[in-house]
């Protein structure tokens, strides 16, 4: 393999975008990245089952070219390079791609690739639903009361990655810098000598268009509230300013279609907390989405305590992050939580799972792939093949119902038949 540009499969097409709406040509080129791990055992499972969905849903009228393109290990090994510029080329240029897991060192080492690809092509919403299907063993009583929809802002926060290492000379200059013009704050480091320095941008435009796509998507899919996940009490500046964006957003933006805790607030303070209790309950009953705001600590409680309370969810990167394994958790596991890493004004967008790249178990075909598919699914839908889209969705509720799982599902169900990575895709297939 001498050159990481993608081939270019034979009557494949680009996806397009015109005026905010995505051009789907019947064959489309779409790039792949099979992932480090695990990731090649799920991503042979997948491809399979996308690949059958599309065939059983449309007769051979549409397929989708697939293209490989490369990061990580794979890429390393093969060119040297950990992140070659025409992968993210590729994906620049064909608008949708899915990608498996990627590899990240603790502590040093390169940053993290999944985060730079989503910087780079500047895909600011992570989209993570979490829903449960029949028959997954959860951990909790009632699994089916979660039915959320995580909007996690996928390009600020402390994932900017501006850190200053303990001892470095960069790291002197922050520490003396804060000295000389901001000595009340650098008297609050409490071992200057030794302190790493992080810094966390968190933007108004930032804020405004992850909040922004989470309404628009609770508007139109009926969904009942938007809830604003932050640290705000501490953090005031950078997640205390993101709900107070929200709030503000939904009112110029939204004022028709929602009803937030910001007016509610005004309205008790003017007329009391009767009147602005009558206020939001004829706001609701008319059909208007709630947008409230809850602490990022009582929300990873009351997600457990109290699901029902919550639909969709806009938080920063690193909530974004503990929330979606979290809830993942509540449904089953991190083996079937899919993802979206989304452009809504560009088009682009990267579709992955939440969960890691496993790495004990690559190469024994053991782990559950249904993240991978579910994402491909989430795809799907996101080009408009809902047929298929549907299918998928057929399968895996088919192949879970039957108690055909992989390892993880299969340890906690009773009668279960364990099967490997691979024939959970040909058990999702069957049931189509
Ligand atoms: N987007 C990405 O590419 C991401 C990459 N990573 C990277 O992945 C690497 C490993 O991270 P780690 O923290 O171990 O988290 P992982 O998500 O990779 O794995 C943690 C555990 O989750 C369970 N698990 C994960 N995937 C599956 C699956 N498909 N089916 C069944 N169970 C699964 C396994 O649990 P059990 O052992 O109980 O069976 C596994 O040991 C790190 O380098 C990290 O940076 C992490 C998250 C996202
Ligand atoms: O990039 C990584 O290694 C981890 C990313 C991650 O945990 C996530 O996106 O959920
Ligand atoms: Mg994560």
């Amino acid at each position: 393999m001498a050159s990481p540009k993608p081939e270019v499969p034979a009557g494949g097409e680009k996806i397009t975008i015109e005026n905010g709406k995505l051009n789907v040509p019947d064959r489309p080129i779409i790039p792949f990245i099979e992932g480090d791990g695990t990731g090649p055992d799920i991503w042979r499972a997948s491809v399979r089952v996308l690949d059958a969905a599309v065939q059983k849903a449309y007769g051979g009228r549409k397929t989708i070219r697939w293209t490989e393109v490369y990061a990580g290990e794979k890429s390393y090994q093969l060119f040297s390079t950990w992140l070659p510029d025409e992968t993210v080329a590729a994906f620049r240029e064909y608008l949708v791609g899915i990608k498996g897991p990627l590899t990240t060192p603790v502590g040093g080492g390169i940053r993290s690739l999944n985060v730079a690809l989503r910087q780079m092509l500047d895909l600011y919403v992570c989209l993570r639903p979490v829903r449960w299907f029949h028959g997954v063993p959860s951990p909790v009583k009632r699994p089916e009361a979660v039915d959320m929809v995580i909007f996690r802002e996928n390009t600020e926060d402390v994932y900017a990655g501006i850190e200053f290492e303990e001892g470095s000379a960069d790291v002197k200059k922050v520490v003396a810098f804060l000295k000389d013009n901001f000595p009340k704050m650098y008297d609050k480091i409490r071992f200057p000598e030794t302190a790493a320095i992080g810094i966390k941008p968190i933007s108004r435009e930032g804020s405004d268009r992850l909040i922004r796509s989470a309404i628009q998507y609770a508007i139109a899919n009926k969904r009942k509230s938007v809830t604003i996940v932050h640290k705000g009490n501490i953090m005031k500046f950078t997640e205390g300013a993101f709900r107070n964006h929200g709030y503000a957003l939904a009112e110029a933006e939204f004022g028709d279609a929602t009803y937030t805790w910001g007016q509610w607030e005004k309205t008790k303070a003017a007329g009391g907390e009767e009147a602005a209790n009558a206020e939001q309950k004829a706001a609701l009953a008319s059909g208007k989405v709630l947008v409230k705001d809850a602490i990022a600590d009582i929300t990873l409680q009351q997600v457990l305590t109290r699901p029902n309370e919550f639909d969709v969810i806009a938080t920063m990167n690193l909530n974004g992050d503990y929330l979606s394994d979290a809830l993942a958790a509540q449904v089953g596991g991190i083996g079937i939580a899919p993802g979206g890493n989304i452009n809504y004004v560009t088009g682009h967008a990267v579709f992955e799972a939440t969960h890691g790249t496993a790495p004990k178990y690559a190469g024994l075909d053991q782990v559950n792939p249904g993240s991978v598919i579910l994402s491909g699914e989430m795809m799907l839908r996101y080009l408009g093949w809902t047929e298929a889209a549907d299918l998928v969705i057929k399968g895996m509720d088919g192949a879970i119902g039957a108690k055909t799982v992989t390892y993880d599902f299969a340890r906690l169900m009773e009668g279960a038949r364990q099967v490997k990575c691979s024939e959970f895709g040909d058990a999702v297939i069957k049931a189509m």
